[in-house]
């Protein structure tokens, strides 16, 4: 991978502080198995990108007995595979007992789902066992666009002493057709962004679009947008996930992800830098040529007021204006543009005469 600079850096305590590197939360939807979690844990170190390992280990289902998750079994597999990748871990919470269970087994970063988030005394509950505890925890957005709500959420964390406070773009739940299983609405997340300029907020293209073949088109977005990481579900084979199969991509489709939004991103910067240091230069090359015609401007109204000519000189003028109007169409300038700057050059020129021949009357007049 091209992008060698917004790689995680090996040993550091990765955390959610804002700085030039994107977040980058990566793994299975749920924890299934001792080994699909090795299995995705070395995959995702060796992309390089990923700062933790995201996996489910409590389920909120919509509709019942769906998988629920392995609860604290799969922390002890989570922690397992920590020792052995190296990979830190996060996980959802949505209790004060999952909070603590969490703690137990070592999970670096907590997250609070959108359906807790919708409610205070879960989230005052959460904030409390958090007391006197040092963990990065992310907030969804509540399922409904409500953006007090999600900010009070955020300061209940604050306010229970949590420093390291981020937030989740997942979208919202709407009943209409649309090919996104939530509906974006990142005028809301933005608006977080701007109300909080020192929050990191990332975006989760999985659960925003409910659908694999989505997500590139909207973790490109996010990252335009200026969103400062992505949350990526990435199972070792999607299929057979036994939670949100459809949206979920194989490391292979992570990779690229990765790479398409990253590389083309750090491409873009370097070309928007040359093509902008070449304005530079052409901006100054404007800058002379216009003092310089200034200059001989001011000499040629030396000479008119020396031999009484009038300032205004409409035929040279017409010819000066039919000569670049001529030069600018054979190179791609519209006439009207051309017509506009060189007036507006022709304005500059007669005040700079006028001062001059003004000045030169009061200088023979009292001098
Ligand atoms: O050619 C002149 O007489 C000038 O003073 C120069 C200039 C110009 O800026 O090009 C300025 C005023 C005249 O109306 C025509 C042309």
């Amino acid at each position: 991978m091209a992008n060698e600079k917004l790689k995680t850096e090996e040993g550091t305590n990765p955390s959610i502080q804002k700085d030039a590197k994107p977040l980058i939360i990566a793994g299975p939807c749920s924890a299934e198995s001792p080994q699909q979690l090795v299995e995705v844990a070395q995959e995702l170190k060796k992309n390089g990108f990923v700062n933790y390992m995201r996996a489910g280990v409590w389920k909120p289902r919509t509709t019942p007995n769906s998988f629920e998750g392995y609860g604290t079994e799969a922390l002890i597999w989570l922690n397992q595979v920590k020792q052995e990748t190296g990979m830190p871990f996060a996980t959802e919470v949505a209790t004060e007992r999952h909070v603590y269970e969490c703690l137990k087994f070592g999970a670096d970063l907590l997250w609070i789902g959108a359906r807790t988030v919708s409610n205070p005394f879960a989230i005052q509950e959460i904030a409390s066992a958090l007391r006197g505890v040092q963990i990065p925890v992310l907030v969804k957005n509540p399922l409904s666009p409500d953006l007090k709500l999600w900010e009070g959420a955020i300061n209940r964390l604050r306010l229970a002493g949590v420093k390291e406070v981020g937030a989740i773009h997942r979208g919202f739940t709407v009943w209409h057709a649309s090919p996104f299983r939530n509906f974006p609405m990142w005028e809301v997340a933005l608006q977080l962004k701007a109300n909080n300029p020192e929050l990191r907020v990332i975006s989760d293209p999985s659960h925003i679009s409910g659908d694999a073949q989505y997500i590139e088109l909207l973790s490109n977005r996010a990252i335009n947008l200026g969103f400062d990481g992505l949350m990526v579900e990435v199972h070792p084979n999607p299929k057979i996930a036994l939670s949100d199969a459809k949206q979920q991509l194989t490391p292979n489709q992570f990779n690229l992800l990765i790479s398409n939004i990253f590389e083309a991103k750090q491409a873009n910067t370097e070309l928007m830098n040359e093509l902008r240091a070449e304005i530079d230069a052409l901006d100054e090359l404007l800058v002379w040529a216009l003092s310089n015609r200034m200059a001989i401007a001011t000499e040629i109204a030396r000479v008119k007021s020396e031999t009484g000519q009038k300032i205004i000189q409409p035929d040279r003028w017409n010819e000066v204006l039919n000569r670049v109007i001529g030069k600018g169409h054979k190179m791609g300038l519209r006439t009207d543009f051309v017509k506009r700057l060189f007036n507006s050059i022709h304005r500059e020129s007669l005040q700079t005469q006028e001062a001059i021949t003004q000045n030169r009357t009061e200088m023979v007049k009292f001098g």
